[in-house]
């Protein structure tokens, strides 16, 4: 069995390259950074540490990889393939799209009946292999779209396992969390498959992927925004502090009333979840930076994703919003000159202002009553941390509105 894997980051072979080696498949990884793709090659496998106590080791093995540039090799490895999986990022999807409908097309021009392929997006997000298939069949003609339907499924995910960015001497070695979880829906599924020993298939993703997104993920960056701006650089050092801790809680509590409403999870059950996610937070068995965590602050904060969507939620729902409000402050507070997104956001703020800034990236109508508390909470974090966290007072009080200086003395 091969399967061809966009990105030899940290999940690609912290996570998906051990479970499809395992599961037997021969792994392919497409990749940018010439050194770990020449490694690849030469060696045929890699070692995988634990962040536990004991720092268990395991090798990964059948494996190899092709620059992403040679698009003709990777379309043909593509073409010969049962399973394309991405962990590239959702926003760099649009930039592999065209080599991967290539592919396709080469599959479909092979003598013979083509073989079902599943595309498999695992990136963090809602829809991510559907946003994938939109940006591949930008690449088709109709005609082949007709053919690549019948045989080709992109069904969404959910991934789970925390994987840090690495620092070792061997740039292939990878150091990830002992905790995994990996989710397929089965209805995304196409003719006869070969289930990925290590993948839970499941009648239904939504609460799976949900549960995951605004637990895992709205805790993680919630801890990365409240510690920015203490100045911690870790989420160990972060979740180590009392008062962040709780602050994570108290958001976990707000998404927890509402995925227990939405999907019937038991409240018991989920609070050990959430009790359980936040000890993976703290993790002391490796060390996860916050500027990883809290990357891409205008991702994080768009209205489908892991702040926004949830408060909304919760807002129409009835539930208590404050601490996620607090958050979504955070968030919009956070500034680093080597992150572009960060870049973008304060320029956003500070040219538009932060009131159009929450109706236009966070998609939150001014009118709309979670609106007008954000804005109030940006203020209050604002003055708040005006002296702490390395925040220039003036990059601050830049984006204070007049009006906002004199309500917020
Ligand atoms: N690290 C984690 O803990 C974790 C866990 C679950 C899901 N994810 C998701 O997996 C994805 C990757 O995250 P990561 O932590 O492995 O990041 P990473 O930066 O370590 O890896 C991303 C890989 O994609 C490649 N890439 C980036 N932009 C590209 C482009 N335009 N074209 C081609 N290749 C490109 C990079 O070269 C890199 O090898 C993200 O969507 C992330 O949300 C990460
Ligand atoms: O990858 P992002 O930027 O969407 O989110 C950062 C982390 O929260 C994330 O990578 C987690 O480590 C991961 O989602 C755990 O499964």
């Amino acid at each position: 069995m091969k399967a061809v894997h966009f990105g030899a980051g940290n999940i690609g072979r912290g996570f998906i390259g051990p479970v499809l080696s395992r599961s037997g498949y021969n792994v392919c990884f497409v990749g940018r950074n010439k050194r770990k793709i020449a490694e690849l090659q030469k060696r045929g496998q890699y070692p995988v540490t634990l962040a536990n106590e004991n720092r268990d080791k395991f090798i990964v093995d059948n494996v190899t990889a092709i620059n992403l540039n040679d698009t003709e090799k990777v379309a043909e490895a593509i073409a010969d393939a049962e399973l394309v999986t991405t962990a590239v990022g959702v926003s760099a999807l649009k930039d592999i799209a065209g080599t991967i409908a290539r592919g396709i097309e080469l599959r479909l021009s092979q003598s013979g009946t083509p073989q079902p392929l599943h595309i498999i997006a695992c990136e963090n997000g809602i829809g991510g292999s559907q946003r994938l298939r939109k940006s591949v069949y930008r690449h088709l003609r109709p005609d082949v779209i007709k053919r690549a339907d019948r045989i080709v499924a992109f069904p969404n995910t959910m991934v789970d396992r925390i994987v840090p960015v690495q620092k070792h001497a061997d740039p292939l070695a990878v150091m990830v969390e002992p905790f995994s979880e990996w989710i397929v829906p089965r209805s995304g599924m196409i003719g006869d498959y070969n289930e990925i020993e290590g993948v839970r298939y499941v009648d239904s993703l939504d609460p799976y992927l949900e549960r995951k997104l605004f637990t895992v993920n709205t805790g993680h960056c919630s801890a990365a925004y409240f510690g920015y701006l203490e100045g911690y650089t870790s989420l160990q050092e972060a979740m180590s502090d009392p008062v962040i801790r709780s602050r994570v809680y108290g958001v976990l509590q707000e998404t927890g009333a509402m995925l227990v409403h939405l999907y019937g999870f038991d409240p018991a059950q989920h609070e050990k979840y959430i009790k359980k996610m936040m000890e993976r937070f703290a993790n002391r068995n490796f060390k996860d930076k916050v500027s990883r965590v809290a990357r891409s602050p205008l991702r994080k904060l768009s209205p489908n994703e892991r702040l926004v969507r949830p408060a909304l939620k919760a807002h129409e729902l009835g539930f208590e919003t404050s601490h996620l409000v607090s958050a979504i402050a955070s968030a919009l507070l956070y500034e680093n000159n080597d992150d572009p997104e960060a870049v973008s956001l304060q320029m956003a703020i500070r040219s538009s202002g932060i009131e159009k800034v929450v109706s236009d990236e966070l998609g939150i109508p001014a009118e709309h009553p979670l609106h007008s508390r954000i804005v109030e909470e940006y203020f209050n974090t604002c003055v708040k941390y005006q002296h702490k966290a390395g925040l220039g007072f003036e990059t601050l009080t830049d984006s204070l509105s007049p009006s906002a200086i004199s309500d917020n003395p």
